[in-house]
């Protein structure tokens, strides 16, 4: 008992510590979501409390506090003392120059990448954020069988060829297997994308950085240095593991790089843009294999979970929904590649309207982004909003977005599953009497932006690898819709809260069983259209 009351005694004191007299100066004046009149030690009960109810602090900040700032301290994985700016405030920070509001500040600080990633280099010179914007997003289309490819070994490996009876599924387990390897075939190609090593490695290191991240975001900073490689040495073992596959590989190309005939057709893939990217820079750390290695490490770390929770969104909402949905969509999708015999384009994709609403009206409704746009302010003399705060230097702000996404007066029936909501707006929109310049149907498509919508963040900050992710998961959808049968769900299964980021339910099963007949075609070939 006396054990239970120290150690109790010592986490208060040390959360005080930590709220009053360390990070950075707060903004004066502004209430605490979550403090209540007359309590002892306001800030903290107010952590105390938001940290078990992340939803309902962003709720009241949304509602109670709907053009003004406030502070909404969180603890656990993502966690800080959030600046909670009002929704009016979002085209402001979406506007605003990395240099003033920096996002990857925010990741870096997070999941302590200083500690738990071995290369620093990668995080002082992100030039992968430019191949994504640029490479990545242009080959999206010349990519798309191979793609295919890799979702139909995917889920035939992982959903099984069984024609004659249901088979149970963990959905985020095996979702987490078809993307891991499928994104890694852009990402580093045949064969290690099936190396299973490298798919480990990978996934394992994804799922203990928030642990070490956690509990490095309790250790007082001045000693971080210090507890770091205890406290990292498993997510380090799984980096080193994920290495020793790309190594040999890394090296090979390297040498074929300095050595090769320049005429020879390049592999098109991540890793060969980047080898070519830090030779074209000119500086040798660029490409050293290591780098390389844990550039790709951190390509699958922003790719791999987002994607995941994502698709395992999609599929828990169809198969809890209704037996019509799923007929629908199966009737868009069967048409399209009837026309196209099975070969994937990006204007096929571009097509299937019922799906991407499908896709948008789940990342609504699940997003985990609960808390949008998060900023650091890495503007020494701090900002000035259009609300009216001034929050100073090193401060993280955000919006409520998760409230912004439930909010009925934006999206009428916000709690309820509407397919294809998007493509009746996205009809309105090209028939309605409203000028056509005054929005664009595809500005409500899955991948596109909006202060209403920040599944994928918005402004100059917003996911890059947006487009790439938005035909990935399209693609594996429609396969799995003209090559498997679901057995529908009573219940959604619920998701749950890891901080201040929202998950599904990753424990959630559903019956498969593989169509006797598929639908349509499926191919892994294209003519090429780009
Ligand atoms: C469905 C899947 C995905 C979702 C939901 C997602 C979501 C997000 C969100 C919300 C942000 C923060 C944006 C902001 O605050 O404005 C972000 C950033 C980022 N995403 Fe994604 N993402 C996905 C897939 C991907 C993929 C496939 C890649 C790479 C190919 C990628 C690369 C990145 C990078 C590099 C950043 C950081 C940008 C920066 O440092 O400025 N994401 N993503």
């Amino acid at each position: 008992m006396s054990v239970i009351l120290i150690s109790t005694g010592l986490f208060f004191a040390y959360v005080i510590f930590r709220a009053y007299f360390t990070g950075p100066r707060l903004p004066k004046g502004l209430a605490i979501i979550g403090a209540k009149k007359g309590d002892w030690f306001p800030f903290w009960q107010a952590t105390w409390r938001n940290s078990f109810n992340v939803a309902g602090g962003v709720m009241q900040a949304y509602k109670e506090y709907k053009d003004k700032a406030v502070i909404m301290p969180v603890m656990g994985l993502g966690a800080a003392t959030l600046i909670m700016l009002p929704q009016s405030d979002s085209s402001f920070i979406s506007d605003q120059d990395p240099r003033v509001l920096n996002l990857r500040e925010v990741i870096i600080d997070g999941l302590h990448y200083r500690y738990t990633l071995s290369d620093k280099y990668v995080l002082t010179h992100p030039l992968h954020k430019k191949l994504i914007t640029t490479t990545l997003t242009n080959q999206v289309g010349p990519l798309l069988p191979e793609l295919a490819d890799e979702t139909i070994v995917g889920f035939e490996s992982q959903w099984g060829n069984d024609t004659d009876t249901f088979r149970e599924i963990s959905v985020w387990d095996t979702v987490g297997r078809v993307i891991g390897s499928a994104t890694n075939r852009v990402f580093v190609g045949l064969p290690c994308c099936r190396d299973p090593k490298l798919l480990d490695g990978g996934y394992a290191y994804a799922r203990s950085l928030p642990v070490s991240a956690t509990l490095l975001g309790w250790v007082w900073e001045p000693a971080r240095p210090l507890m770091a490689p205890l406290i990292t040495l498993q997510t380090r073992m799984y980096e080193r593991h994920f290495a020793q596959v790309l190594l040999p590989e890394i090296e090979r190309r390297l040498r074929e790089y300095d050595t090769a005939d320049k005429s020879k057709k390049k592999k098109n893939d991540f890793l060969q843009w980047s080898i070519e990217q830090a030779k074209e820079s000119g500086d040798p750390e660029m490409w050293k294999p290591r780098t390389l290695a844990s550039r790709i490490l951190l390509m699958n770390m922003v790719s791999i979970h987002t994607s995941s929770l994502t698709f395992t969104n999609v599929l828990l909402d169809l198969v809890s929904s209704k037996p019509e949905y799923i007929e629908e969509l199966r009737t868009e999708v069967a048409t399209m590649l009837n026309e196209t015999g099975g070969v994937w384009t990006k204007a096929t994709l571009a097509k299937l309207v019922k799906l991407d609403s499908v896709f948008r009206e789940s990342a609504r409704l699940n997003t985990s982004v609960a808390v949008g746009l998060r900023r650091k302010i890495i503007a020494p003399e701090g900002i000035t909003t259009p609300s009216g705060v001034h929050v100073p230097y090193g401060n993280v702000v955000a919006v409520p977005s998760f409230a912004v996404l439930t909010d009925e007066k934006i999206y009428p029936d916000a709690d309820k599953f509407v397919p294809f909501r998007f493509v009746d707006q996205r009809r309105e929109i090209n028939t309605g009497d409203r000028p056509k310049d005054h929005t664009d149907s595809s500005r409500l498509s899955f991948y596109a932006t909006s202060i209403n919508y920040l599944a994928f963040g918005n402004g100059r900050q917003a996911c890059p690898g947006r487009f790439f992710a938005a035909s990935e998961l399209k693609l594996m959808l429609a396969y799995i819709l003209m090559n498997f049968d679901l057995e529908m769900l009573n219940v959604r299964p619920k998701g749950k809260w890891i901080g201040v980021l929202r998950t599904p339910a990753t424990g959630a099963s559903i019956r498969v069983r593989k169509k006797k007949n598929p639908l349509a075609q499926f191919s892994s070939f294209s003519f090429d259209e780009e």
